[in-house]
């Protein structure tokens, strides 16, 4: 076992449960898509990321593939393979293109995403009851499959007996209306509904995952004043502080380049 993957390597948050990262990679694909070059590499950045220490690896390909690519959900699939301490999250639409991924792929996660073919980015969750009727078989199907099921869902303590009644074995919490009230009057109130909630869903039985927008200045006050957070996903800080910490390196790399072009 990689030595970096061993459980020591996890975050323990004040319950004593690990909170696992996933590296979400969209972004690293997104900047790949702009020419024909395959760079920078998707697997390269999720390989980086778990050698790193990260426990998971996220994917959300959406149907116009403006970031992630088919071709990408099954190599990483096949890179996951060879970390067996970590997780394979693939997030989408189940009513789109995420069960060929399921019945293809089998990842150990799915995370259903309520989001429109063409949507900006992911901003709300599902809506319980009332898509009760459409995600009770493709929930079943999942689990069928031996593929685990997170229901996006908004902070709301009384949704959580729905996910339940569901079947569905997590929620992941959308955690952008946190992160848009992180150091803002209106953080402790946000915050305590994101608490309130995730009481509501342990005492359902449910894991809990959260995800979007969190970064390395929010992430800490969450998973203290949220209990029982068993992974959180993280993409588009984690991808845009990865080319910041690295611009130095990179520049005296380049300016090496260019002093070797001169040297005697
Ligand atoms: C469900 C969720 O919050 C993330 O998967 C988010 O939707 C990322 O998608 P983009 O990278 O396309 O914004
Ligand atoms: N599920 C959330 C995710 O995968 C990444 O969201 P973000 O950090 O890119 O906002």
């Amino acid at each position: 076992m990689n030595p970096l993957l061993a459980p020591e390597a996890s975050a323990v948050h004040s319950h004593g449960q690990r909170c696992a990262l996933s590296v979400n990679v969209n972004k690293v694909a997104l900047l790949r898509n702009t020419r024909h070059l395959g760079i920078p590499g998707v697997l390269r950045a999720a390989e980086a990321c778990l050698l790193a220490g990260a426990q998971g690896i996220t994917v959300h390909p959406r149907p116009d593939e403006r970031h992630i690519r088919p071709a990408d959900v099954r190599e990483l699939a096949a890179l996951m393979k060879q970390w067996p301490h970590a997780e394979y999250n693939i997030e989408g639409n189940p009513t789109q293109n995420l069960m060929d991924y399921v019945r293809e792929l089998r990842p150990h996660q799915v995370t259903f995403v309520p989001d429109s073919e063409d949507q900006f980015t992911s901003d709300h969750g599902w809506n319980l009851p009332a898509d009760r009727e459409r995600l009770a078989p493709l929930i079943a199907e999942c689990q069928s499959l031996g593929v685990r099921v997170s229901l996006f869902m908004d902070p709301l303590p009384e949704a959580m007996a729905h996910v339940a009644a569901l079947g569905a074995e997590r929620i992941e919490l959308y955690t952008e209306t946190f992160a848009s009230a992180f150091g803002t009057a209106r953080e402790a109130e946000v915050l305590a509904g994101f608490t309130r909630t995730a009481e509501a869903a342990l005492a359902q039985g449910l894991g809990i995952n959260a995800g979007h927008d969190l970064n390395r200045d929010n992430l800490s006050l969450f998973l203290r004043a949220v209990p029982g957070v068993r992974e959180v996903s993280i993409g588009h800080a984690l991808i845009a502080d990865a080319l910041e910490l690295g611009y130095t390196e990179t520049v005296r790399e380049y300016l090496r380049s260019i002093q070797r072009a001169y040297a005697a």
